[in-house]
């Protein structure tokens, strides 16, 4: 998106005194004041919403947040606390408190929704649906476990609903955010909501205080801005978050803390007018999961630079190899159209592109960490799809992680052409992860992460001559760029992800590095 004039949303005069200003917050560049005391004494009030963005809107995007100043790479934008927490519309039987598994031993005394164990009864995330379905009279029994079970569908709209009488702020800041009301009806997506929320909470729950306007609007809030958090599998609604653009290509990184609040970094540098940007798919997806997963969910079609690119910026990521030719043939504009060679004016059926895919993408998804199926599918595939494709970016990505991991010793039960292996994977996907997800990006991180600690393996296994001599610094050095990258991306990740022992890991990897960089300084070659 191009940069914003944001100068008509800052205010010329001092928020204070109303006179003119001619000073600026230098931490949010919006807010003015006409002297440093009124700067001073408005502080405390103003510490709560000063931010380094502002909120703009327009007709395409709705609202959308704009830098009010340039930021630096790493740098703290927002941290925000959820208004909503709820469970994923589409689960399994969990603790309706905490998300664990069960297996039904345990279950709320009052409402008979499962917990994981006694002490989760008293968690007040709860209440909503636990008073709901006290109206039944008698309690929910669940007989299906380890299966979808469509019964929880109704959680986390009973948890919105509450918000009306129990808190209308908050309920007024839910109802600010977009439900895309129209298109979900197009889209028979209300349909769903009626059988599965409103008809269960009228006929099964016997819950009534509600009006189904409110579940359509509360259905669609939750699916068009409902963040996913992966530890605890809850899902959260944000009141500024939810304002973030979605680009293929995000120039922000977002993790959440122990209290499930979303924390939004700058992944690259910003330049104060910048669209601040994150991605509501996965980036690692193709153009065509991605644009089916916006469309159907977000219900907006993305025509960001990559989106826009048949080439997806240059790694052919969904291109495939022409059979006539062996030139790389990049997807056509319409998905349902015929795909065409423009090396050697081949046509390739649309139909036999599905079926590729398909084929493939059946293979893939029984592969299950296996390190010599995701191998021979890598050869196999190398005369159908470009040396990028998601599928093989999908499958490097897992080698990468799976290498070392599958035995006791990790690297060093390695042999050297398997961590020749890993290595020259994980520099492969970077290159990718550097296009589509740059800069402080946890993807990046733990890329970085495995190269580090190949490298260290290396060298570990070189001859103490050549361990100790000049000619290894550069092989170390690489390791050492790595390794500190890698920590400085993921100690930010909080202590209940994987990320944050990555981090640690790396970081006293790091030092042996270090010292062995010293030793073998000033050593002849
Ligand atoms: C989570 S909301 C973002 C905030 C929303 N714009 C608002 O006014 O509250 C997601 C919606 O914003 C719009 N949107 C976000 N990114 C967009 C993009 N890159 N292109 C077009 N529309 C976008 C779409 O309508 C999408 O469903």
């Amino acid at each position: 998106m191009p940069s914003s004039n944001i100068m008509d949303e800052q205010q010329t005069t001092c928020i204070v005194c109303g006179s003119a200003a001619n000073q600026r917050c230098s931490r949010c560049h919006v807010t003015s004041y006409c002297n440093r005391e009124h700067q001073k004494s408005h502080w405390k009030q103003h510490k709560t919403d000063c931010r380094p963005y502002v909120v703009q809107e327009n007709l395409i995007l709705g609202k959308y947040l704009v830098a009010s100043r340039d930021l630096a790479a790493g740098e703290l934008l927002l941290k925000d606390v959820p208004i909503v927490l709820g469970l994923r519309q589409i689960t399994m039987p969990v603790c309706v408190s905490c998300s664990a598994s069960v297996n039904g031993s345990h279950c709320c005394s009052e409402c008979g929704w499962p917990l994981c164990s006694p002490e989760c009864q008293r968690v007040i995330l709860h209440k909503p649906e636990c008073q709901a379905s006290k109206c039944r009279g008698s309690k929910v029994v669940i007989s299906k476990f380890f299966q979808i079970n469509e019964m929880y569908e109704c959680i986390t709209p009973l948890r919105c609903l509450w918000l009306k009488q129990n808190e209308p702020k908050k309920w007024d800041q839910l109802m600010t955010m977009e439900s895309h009301l129209d298109a979900r009806q197009k889209s028979k997506a209300t349909e769903l909501d009626k059988t599965n929320v409103i008809d269960f909470v009228r006929g099964y729950l016997k819950y009534q205080d509600f009006v189904d306007e409110d579940v359509y609007k509360v259905c669609g809030i939750l699916e068009v801005n409902g963040f996913e958090i992966p530890a605890p599998n809850f899902v959260g609604l944000y009141a500024n978050a939810c304002r973030l653009e979605h680009s293929c290509v995000p120039n922000t990184s977002r993790s959440f803390d122990e209290q499930m609040n979303v924390v939004i970094r700058a992944a690259v540098p910003i330049k104060k007018g910048d669209h601040i940007t994150i991605s509501y798919t996965d980036q690692m997806w193709g153009t065509s999961s991605r644009q089916l997963h916006l469309n159907t969910t977000k219900y907006f079609t993305c025509e960001c630079d990559r989106c826009l690119d048949p080439t997806e910026l240059g790694t052919h990521y969904s291109s495939i190899v022409c059979q006539n030719c062996s030139a790389l043939i990049t997807p056509p504009k319409i998905r349902t159209d015929n795909w065409f060679c423009t090396s050697c004016n081949k046509t390739v059926p649309a139909e036999y592109v599905t079926k590729l895919l398909k084929t493939w993408g059946e293979i893939l998804a029984n592969l299950r960490g296996n390190i010599a199926d995701s191998e021979d599918f890598l050869k196999s595939t190398e005369t159908d799809f470009s040396e990028n494709h998601h599928y093989r970016t999908d499958v490097k990505l897992a080698l990468v992680q799976l290498i070392g991991k599958q035995n006791e010793n990790q690297l060093a039960g390695l042999t050297d052409d398997q961590l020749k292996t890993k290595l020259h994977l994980g520099k492969e996907v970077l290159e990718v992860a550097d296009c589509f997800s740059p800069g402080c990006t946890r993807l990046r991180g733990l890329l970085q992460f495995e190269i580090g600690m190949t490298l260290w393996e290396q060298h570990r296994r070189q001859p103490k001559t050549i361990r100790t001599s000049k000619a290894a610094a550069p092989m170390l050095k690489e390791s050492e760029i790595c390794l500190t990258e890698a920590h400085q991306v993921l100690s930010v990740e909080f202590s209940m992800q994987d990320e944050h022992q990555v981090a640690q890991q790396a970081a006293e990897v790091k030092l042996l590095v270090a010292k062995a960089i010293t030793k073998c300084k000033g050593k002849k070659k």
